[in-house]
């Protein structure tokens, strides 16, 4: 086939076994390309050259990873139009969305490029007269990076860059829905000079190459992104391996719209919060929490807002809303569709969309009058969709915004210090937006939420260097 795209493994693109098909959700008839499917082997052979090549890459100190970091960074910079067309295609973000994914995904490699050298220890007094102690950091080796679909440039950069910056060998496993991007990130990381073995990109199914990737002994520690159950999956696999381990899954999070909240700030926070990226985002405001006072005037502005959306191909610079990712995916949401009827919400939107092309399109939905009981208020949809739930005063919003399994995200609109100070102290979550939406993140500041949202260090910001670096504490007589 002449337009495979093929697996990196100790600086060589290797066939795999079998290839898959990667198709445009905005357009089925577009064919991306084939990509190869890793094996079991593979992943073998891969984390060995990993291992192998880990001495001479930490002998090379902080300088040399910052300098590459840089590299990379510039080089996906220069390319971020034609990368951001690759995820827009593959994935159906907007494009305008899609290129802002990628530059953010340089600025990541450009922050870790800094952080490579500003690893910082301790030197602390012993109780023990004459002898030193130095705290120090030190790489763990051989991480396994598991990333899902919906940020296919961020979410890979935001792990491979800071486990390269702190001097590990990366096993990189893109979703297996969108691997058109990590296969350009690779191929920008492998050409601008890092080392053979240090970077490996291993396309497939996760339920062959994610799991071969958590169960391989030269792996010791595996971050990931995606859904509650493969998360819980991998960390079972993981305890048995005694693997570090980093999880990021999902969210059902709430945006509290209090009576004396600005009503524009109020509507365009919720807006694209809740439907922009198509709601596939796991920071995305999924229960809207509105005081009865501002309850009809914010419902009737926003449903008029979401309705005024224009939902469309990806690469079409008129549309707002791209695609769905997936069949499965938009089953999944219409299915939530049905069930918020059924469960006593009135539904505003949420049917298929007509698109120019056979694609995955559907219309934004708002599930009106909906309670924090129902399943479409608790359980992570992943799609377009917004529960609104009426309160009565603040400490019913809070009372119902922490009322959840999740903890990742959480905003609150509103012109009052005292309840958004409030509101900063006491809700459950990772992330606190106030007069922002829940979705949106910076990128040189820690991510990650409480419960079922996250377990281990936190991502992002020089917080990262929690995970991808292990604690040595040296003691010295010197007599
Ligand atoms: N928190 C978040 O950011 C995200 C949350 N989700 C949630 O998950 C739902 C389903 O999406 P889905 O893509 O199936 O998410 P998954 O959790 O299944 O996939 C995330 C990543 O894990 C891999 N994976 C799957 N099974 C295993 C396994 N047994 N061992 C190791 N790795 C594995 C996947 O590979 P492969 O792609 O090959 O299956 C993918 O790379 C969504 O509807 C949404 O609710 C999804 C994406 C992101
Ligand atoms: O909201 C953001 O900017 C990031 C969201 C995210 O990382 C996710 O949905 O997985």
């Amino acid at each position: 086939m002449t337009d495979a795209h093929l697996n990196l493994i100790d600086g060589n693109w290797l066939p795999g076994d079998h290839l898959t098909e990667n198709r445009n959700p905005s357009d089925l008839s577009d064919l991306i390309g084939h990509y190869a499917a890793a094996t079991v082997e593979d992943v073998d052979r891969a984390a060995r050259a990993a291992q192998a090549a880990l001495p001479a890459w930490q002998a090379r100190g902080p300088l040399a990873r910052a300098d590459l970091l840089d590299r990379i960074a510039r080089r996906i910079d220069a390319e971020a139009e034609s990368i951001g067309h690759m995820l827009a295609r593959e994935e159906g973000k907007i494009l305008s969305e899609a290129i802002a994914e990628v530059r953010r995904a340089a600025q990541i490699f450009r922050f870790y490029g800094g952080e490579a050298l500003r690893i910082a220890g301790d030197a602390i007094a012993s109780v023990r007269p004459g002898v030193d102690i130095e705290v120090t950091r030190e790489p763990l080796g051989v991480v396994g990076l598991i990333t899902p679909w919906n940020f296919p440039a961020a979410i890979p950069a935001w792990k491979v860059a800071p486990a390269l910056a702190f001097g590990n060998a990366v096993l990189l496993k893109p979703a297996d829905l969108v691997p058109g991007t990590a296969h350009l990130l690779a191929r920008i990381i492998h050409e601008q000079g890092c080392p053979a073995g240090i970077f490996n990109l291993l396309m497939g199914p996760g339920s062959v190459v994610g799991r071969a990737l958590v169960d391989h002994p030269l792996v010791s520690a595996i971050s990931f992104t995606g859904s509650v159950a493969t998360g819980r999956a991998i960390a079972r696999g993981a305890a048995e391996g005694m693997k570090k381990l980093q999880l990021e899954m999902g969210g059902k999070n709430p945006m509290v719209v209090l009576d004396d909240a600005d009503l524009e700030i109020a509507v365009a926070a919720c807006l694209n919060g809740a439907f922009f990226s198509t709601g596939q985002r796991c920071t995305a405001s999924s229960r809207l929490i509105v005081q009865a006072g501002i309850h009809d005037a914010f419902v009737t502005r926003l449903a008029e807002a979401m309705q005024a959306l224009r939902v469309g191909p990806a690469l079409d610079p008129s549309s707002q809303i791209g695609p769905v990712v997936s069949p499965a995916q938009l089953r999944g949401n219409l299915d939530y569709v049905a069930l918020a009827a059924a469960e006593g919400c009135e539904v505003v939107g949420g049917s298929l969309a007509d698109g120019p092309t056979e694609g995955f399109f559907q219309r934004p939905a708002l599930f009106l009058k909906a309670r924090n009981t129902m399943r479409v208020a608790s359980e992570e949809i992943f799609g377009p969709c917004a529960a609104v739930i009426r309160v009565e005063d603040f400490d019913e919003a809070l009372a119902v915004a922490n009322d959840s399994d999740y903890g990742l995200s959480a905003g609150i609109c509103t012109g009052s210090l005292r309840h958004a100070r409030a509101f900063r102290h006491r809700v459950r979550a990772g992330m606190v937006m106030v007069n922002l939406p829940t979705a949106g993140v910076d990128f040189h500041v820690p991510f990650g939420g409480t419960r079922g949202s996250s377990h281990g260090s936190r991502e992002q910001g020089r917080q990262a260097v929690e995970f991808y670096t292990t604690v040595k504490t040296s003691y010295s007589f010197g007599g």
